[in-house]
């Protein structure tokens, strides 16, 4: 029987939009003791960082888990052009009734990334950076409620 060493690869792209959490299931008092400052009506700005990691076999022939390239390219189908320079809430139909929080951001991200990579199965996971300070991680678990 042979074995092959898994590896992890990640790779790191940036975007900036702006968003308001506003929840459609709270009242607007609700929404502001919730959500404070974040519920300005006119919403505000992040500069976001994604990482996104893939997981699987060293491939012996190609010495990869995946094509860096490959990822890229998924990355910027599922990620910069739906996301990049774009207001969450109004640009983005999955955020219609959906709070624009960054659990749910790394939820869409994810969701996306598996109907564009060419191995959806590698994925490992996905983590956005909101601020320097607030990181939020996805790996596609779900928990019945
Ligand atoms: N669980 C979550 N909590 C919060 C989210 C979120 O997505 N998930 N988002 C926000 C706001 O969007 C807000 O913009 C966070 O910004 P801010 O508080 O300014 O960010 P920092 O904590 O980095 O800033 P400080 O400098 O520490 O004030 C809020 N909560
Ligand atoms: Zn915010």
């Amino acid at each position: 029987m042979s074995s092959k060493p898994v590896g992890y690869i990640t790779r790191i792209e940036k975007f900036s939009a702006c968003h308001r959490l506003h929840s459609p299931f709270l009242s607007n008092e609700e929404n502001v003791i919730v959500y404070g400052k974040c519920n300005n009506e006119n919403g505000h700005g992040h500069n976001y960082t994604v990482e996104v990691t893939l997981r699987g076999p060293v491939e012996e022939d190609t010495g990869m888990v995946e094509n860096i390239t490959e990822l890229k390219r998924a990355m910027q189908i599922a990620i910069m052009d739906v996301l990049d320079h774009k207001n969450l809430d109004k640009d983005v139909p999955y955020f219609k009734n959906v709070v624009s929080t960054t659990e749910n951001v790394s939820v869409f991200i994810w969701n996306n990334l598996t109907l564009h990579l060419e191995k959806p199965s590698l994925l490992y996971e996905v983590k956005v950076h909101e601020t320097d300070k607030n990181i939020i991680a996805y790996r596609g678990e779900v928990i019945e409620a």
